[in-house]
């Protein structure tokens, strides 16, 4: 009697299945019970029905190639490209694709355990990937798969940690990095030792680390999502003001900014009369005051906003924003440089000239700006300037070092501005992004170009007709990345309320938001998490 038919046999007989289940059941010992007993027979409940068994008997074994799509160099444009093709590929034909990539895993590095320090590792061989092997059927035949599961002893403790790839029919690749991070963990060690530097984040890498440390670790859920993520193929719009002096060009910058701070609440200037030398001078006046001797640089050193108008520090927020990661940069900032409440003689000297020429041109520049906007919104052109909205100023330089592990990382992380408006001077080395439709696009330097980004005060007067644009900086391999960027705000002493623009309301247009405060709106922003919109806040 053949296979198929011995089976035949036993099925046709008398059978209660539930009495099987439930005795099975009780011995609590599972299959692997009932082989340790010695059974040389498998129960009845474990056998597939008669036609099933005949099907496989005349089911071929295809001799087809499952796609196996190396996912390493997910971060590179042109790599990702070939990538997604491969993914589409096997999607469409197979649903279904081996992938195995060169990832990160937090672990917990054994002999250091006692030091309580949390390490990333990284290594092709050093990964325990946990995924249930599985055959694929693909043209009515079975598919046997075979897993690289590189897992050595060194790092079988942490073979907890999974990467699942799920690849449900669509080309969506659906990573879950589950890692463990250590319940003891305490940010507060890395931000002091970094703190007592001094020497800022340049300063951890002219030490020649080669890994981050933790605080500057994105959340595993975090970096997973970034995975996800498709880059933008959207041009940042581009708008030349050199006509801005002839009435049809004029009308024309005026629609382009609208559509722009409408859509994207971002755009990149040229053409804007800020002399290229002035340009060359603060990004170089900027890239001197970070690169200067520590022990100088140091003079100006405090992590606390409210000690002093000119001061440099880390971005290691980690505590006003809980669970947050710390910025790869650092930055000068320089506050309420136009308003008089700072003597020039405050600002460090390396960068005091070319500080005071930029800011020089980019206050001008900003009234130009609000013009524009106010003609945008359709009201007067000295609407929002008369609204005393950029009177508070900030200018920040900002200094991203060179990152060892820049995809774990952000020079700054996503958010938007808490200002009116700011205008951002950016070197050649490229890093901004801004996110439309959900994807992230890069504002590609311009050279001697400047960028304007509208930020949520903005919105929240236009009553949502402006958006505020949400940004970000990579990190990169290569640096330094230099960037100035001045904030315009509104007053908030004497308290003055700002809310939706009366003239913008009317019945079919009821305002978005109630009137407030300023200091109320920035003591609420900065209380939040920094990713979180502040529109919300006194949203109606
Ligand atoms: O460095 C940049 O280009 C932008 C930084 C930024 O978005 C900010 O300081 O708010
Ligand atoms: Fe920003």
């Amino acid at each position: 009697m053949s296979m198929a038919e011995d089976s035949q046999a036993e099925l046709a007989m008398d059978y209660d299945r539930s009495k099987d289940i439930k005795a099975f059941d009780d011995t609590k010992a599972g299959v692997k019970g009932l082989v340790d007993a010695g059974i040389v027979e498998i129960p009845r409940m474990f056998i597939r029905s008669p036609h099933e068994l005949a099907e496989e008997l005349i089911q071929g074994k295809s001799t087809l190639q499952v796609p196996v799509i190396e996912l390493s160099g997910l971060e590179v444009e042109d790599a990702r490209k070939k990538i997604l093709d491969e993914i589409r590929e096997a999607s469409e034909k197979w649903g279904f694709f081996q992938s195995w990539k060169e990832y990160y895993c937090l672990i917990e590095q054994r002999e250091e355990l006692n030091a309580r320090r949390i390490q990333l590792y990284q290594s092709k061989t050093a990964i325990s990937i946990l995924y249930r092997p599985r055959n694929v059927i693909k043209d009515k035949c079975w598919h046997v798969i075979t897993i690289r599961m590189p897992i050595t002893r060194a790092n079988s403790w942490y073979a907890k940690y999974q990467i699942l790839v799920s690849l449900p029919l669509s080309f969506k690749i659906e990573w879950q990095l589950k890692v463990k991070l250590a319940m003891d963990y305490d940010p507060s060690d890395e931000k002091k030792a970094i703190d007592d530097a001094k020497a800022g984040v340049k300063g951890l890498v002219d030490s020649g680390i080669v890994e981050i440390p933790r605080i500057f670790i994105r959340p595993p859920h975090e970096l997973a999502e970034e995975l996800n993520m498709c880059k933008s193929t959207l041009q940042v719009p581009v708008v030349d003001l050199s006509g801005i002096h002839v009435e049809d060009g004029r009308k024309k910058i005026v629609d382009e900014i609208r559509e722009a701070s409408e859509k994207w609440g971002l755009f990149q200037l040229i053409n804007h009369g800020i002399p290229s030398s002035v340009l060359e001078g603060m990004i170089d006046g900027n890239r001197k005051f970070h690169e200067q001797d520590v022990e100088v640089k140091k003079e100006y050193y405090s992590s606390d906003p409210t000690a002093r108008k000119v001061r440099y520090d880390s971005n290691l927020h980690v505590f006003k924003t809980k669970g947050l990661t710390a910025n790869w940069k650092d930055t000068l900032y320089i506050s309420e440089l136009v308003s008089g409440y700072i003597e020039p003689e405050e600002i460090p000297e390396v960068c005091r000239k070319t500080s005071l020429e930029y800011i020089n041109h980019v206050v001008k520049l900003e009234d130009i700006l609000l013009g524009l906007l106010s003609e945008a919104l359709g009201l007067k052109t000295n609407h929002l300037k008369a609204t005393e909205c950029d009177k508070k100023q900030l200018m920040v330089c900002h200094y991203y070092p060179a990152c060892p592990q820049p995809e774990l990382t952000l020079g700054t992380e996503k958010h938007t501005d808490p200002v009116f408006l700011t205008i951002v001077l950016q070197d050649q080395s490229g890093g901004l992004q801004v996110m439309c439709d959900n994807q992230w696009a890069d504002v590609t330097p311009i050279e001697h170009g400047l960028v304007v980004n509208i930020g949520d005060l903005l919105q929240i007067v236009s009553n949502d007709k402006f958006v505020s644009a949400i940004h970000r900086v990579v990190a990169k391999k290569v640096g330094p990345r230099i960037s100035v960027v001045c904030f315009f705000n509104g007053v908030s002493t004497p308290p003055k309320l700002y809310g939706p623009i009366k003239e913008l309301i009317s019945e079919e247009n009821p305002p978005l938001y109630k009137d407030f405060p300023l200091v109320d709106y920035v003591t609420k922003f900065f209380s939040k998490p920094l990713d979180k919109t502040g529109l919300d806040l006194f949203r109606l």
